[in-house]
């Protein structure tokens, strides 16, 4: 379980992230995080594993406090944390699996990784790992041959070999086209009811929150201002979160399909440069 205890977190340059977050994640939950561009989203996300660090207040852990934990306790609690970026994150260089593969990092010795001496077992678990998100036969292509789509779920299949028990996505479908986010979105949710993995998502879309998540928590200016259940939230509550009326740009439905094509085209010649 994941506990905020009146967490606040102030950067350096005196803004305030997060003010006075109180939350109780449990075991398995699929949440679904928004609020408008700036609200405190990943800085509530990231705090989670630390790579923001939480100025005040107690973030619980499996019942221990994590902000009171020395480096070997805080890489310990990573490595039941996987991370899904917007970006993927990947080793363009490498082959799908070797990507795959370095979710394995964290109980593979130094001298075996630096060899790329993977035990048996791992490889089996990141070859199964892709065929769950469909994209087994691209295992021995480099990484950066792959769509945006087809990376993204090399970063959930690295995040399943990592054999975590919790995922933190920060924006995962942000530039991928809605069918693609469609799929990735899918990907998180099947994890989520087959594994029991925690899932805490960050999402621009109305529509795509009030689809794939369980729990909703809306942001504003660093306060969780909404917490309950998707099936309690209307556009009403959307509009009381982010504090304006709701537009089209707020629902990936009624993106434009042209834009979000180019968009897919562009990313793709990005990838190959
Ligand atoms: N390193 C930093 N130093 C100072 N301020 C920061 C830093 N990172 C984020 N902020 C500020 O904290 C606030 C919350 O940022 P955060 O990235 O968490 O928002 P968000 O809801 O995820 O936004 P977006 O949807 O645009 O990613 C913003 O006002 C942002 O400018």
């Amino acid at each position: 379980m994941i506990e905020f205890k009146d967490v606040s977190l102030t950067y350096p340059n005196g803004h305030q992230g997060l003010k006075n977050v109180n939350l109780k994640i449990e075991q398995g939950e699929m949440i679904v995080v928004v609020g408008l561009s700036g609200a405190g989203k990943s800085t509530l996300i990231r705090s989670i594993n630390q790579l923001v660090k939480p100025t005040s207040g107690e973030l619980m852990v499996d019942g221990k406090n994590s902000l009171a934990f020395n480096e070997r306790d805080l890489r310990k609690m990573r490595t039941d944390i996987g991370m899904i970026f917007q970006s993927y994150n990947l080793v363009r260089r490498m082959s799908v699996l070797r990507n795959v593969l370095s979710g394995a990092l964290g109980r593979t010795s130094t001298a075996r990784s630096i060899f790329g001496l993977f035990k048996h077992e791992d490889k089996q678990l990141a070859l199964r790992s892709l065929d769950r998100v469909g994209i087994a036969e691209k295992a021995y292509s480099r990484a950066d041959q792959l769509s945006g789509g087809q990376q993204q779920r090399v970063s959930i299949a690295r995040a399943l070999t990592q054999k975590t028990k919790v995922f933190l996505a920060d924006e995962p479908v942000a530039s991928l086209d809605p069918p693609t986010s469609h799929i990735v979105m899918k990907d998180l949710r099947k994890i989520n009811r087959e594994d029991n993995i925690t899932m805490i998502v960050n999402l621009h879309f109305i529509d795509m929150a009030m689809e794939y998540a369980d729990r909703i928590i809306g942001m504003r200016n660093g306060e969780v201002v909404f917490d309950g259940p998707a099936s309690e939230v209307t556009e009403k509550t959307f509009e009381d979160i982010y504090g304006r009326p709701i537009k089209e740009d707020d629902k990936m439905s009624e993106q434009d399909e042209e834009t979000t094509e180019n968009e897919t085209a562009s990313h793709k010649e990005g990838d190959s440069a």
